[in-house]
């Protein structure tokens, strides 16, 4: 069911185009990807979906609601790239600011975010003098205390180590199964889109491809089979697909399907001695549609 669409979204500054008649639409408990490059239109596009940017034309609807409507603020919730919290006060204090702003907050989801994002313990401690991590935690708690349908989150892993990255996406998994949370994320990260139930290719302005992460990878890439083998001549005599041959006893072959790998691997078995299969990459992904590496 679909909670969010938007139709020919468009948004100029100036003469330049940062977003260009884009249609997309968020269904109910999906993770949804933005995936592009710096100055796509990524954070533009979040910008017009949660209200602070208005639309040179186009329309958004969730539920029925526009952005311009209280209703509509209080099914969202926002991390941007940078940081709203006020440096000078505590942890607590922010999240009280905000949760005061709500008529309505169930003090024992609040506790439990609390928890669940491992902030209890810093509660009292100025925002200003978190980590990195703790920051981008205490962030997204905030964003979330109304308990909202739609959680935005503009680049939120950006100078993340792994393991925080993690530990946060482990938090937010478990709030989509328990609460049906739905989440839209921008990033530049391929493996966080690689998570997404559905990931939108963005550039210039204009979704470049959309669909499930791995449709997509299979339309748009080709998996590599690495075969070893001491009979190199007869192996080549037997392949009809493209392919590379590295040196004598190696050969790098381009295949489109997994199950014409399983074939051929079978096929030429009493040739080879080894080998190895790498599905294409997110990366190959963003090259084919876009021309250049998403890094
Ligand atoms: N306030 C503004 N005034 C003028 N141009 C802007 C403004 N905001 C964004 N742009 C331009 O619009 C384009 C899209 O920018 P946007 O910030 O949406 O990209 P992005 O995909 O979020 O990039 P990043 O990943 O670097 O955050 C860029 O060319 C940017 O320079």
């Amino acid at each position: 069911m679909s909670l969010l669409v938007a139709k020919n979204l468009t948004k100029k500054f100036k003469n330049k185009v940062a977003v260009n008649h884009i249609d997309f639409q968020i269904n109910a408990g999906e993770l949804i990807a933005f995936l592009g490059p710096n100055g796509a239109g990524k954070s533009t596009t979040i910008g017009m979906l949660v209200g602070i940017l208005k639309p040179d034309d186009g329309k958004i609807s969730l539920h029925g609601l526009s952005p311009n409507q209280k209703n509509y603020h209080h099914q969202i919730g926002i991390v941007f790239q940078n940081s709203v919290l006020d440096d000078n006060l505590s942890v607590q204090d922010n999240l009280n600011i905000r949760a005061h702003l709500y008529q309505k907050i169930d003090s024992s989801f609040v506790k439990k975010i609390i928890k669940l994002f491992g902030i209890d313990l810093i509660l009292n401690q100025k925002y200003k003098t978190l980590s990195g991590g703790q920051k981008r935690r205490v962030d997204i708690a905030r964003a979330l205390l109304h308990q909202p349908k739609l959680l935005f989150l503009d680049e939120p892993s950006s100078g993340l180590d792994i393991q925080t990255r993690n530990k946060i996406w482990e938090t937010l998994n478990r709030l989509r199964k328990e609460y049906g949370l739905t989440i839209l994320l921008t990033t530049h990260y391929l493996e966080e889109a690689e998570n997404a139930d559905y990931v939108y290719i963005i550039d210039r302005g204009e979704i470049k491809a959309s669909g499930d992460v791995q449709k997509l990878k299979l339309k748009y890439t080709t998996s590599l089979l690495t075969l070893w083998s001491d009979q190199m001549d007869q192996l080549k005599h037997q392949i009809h697909y493209k392919y590379q041959a590295i040196d004598q006893h190696q050969i790098k072959v381009n295949i489109d399907d997994d199950s014409d790998a399983i074939n051929l691997i079978a096929s030429l078995k009493p040739l080879i001695k080894h080998f190895e299969y790498q599905h294409g990459t997110m990366n190959d992904l963003f090259v084919k549609l876009t021309g250049k590496g998403i890094r």
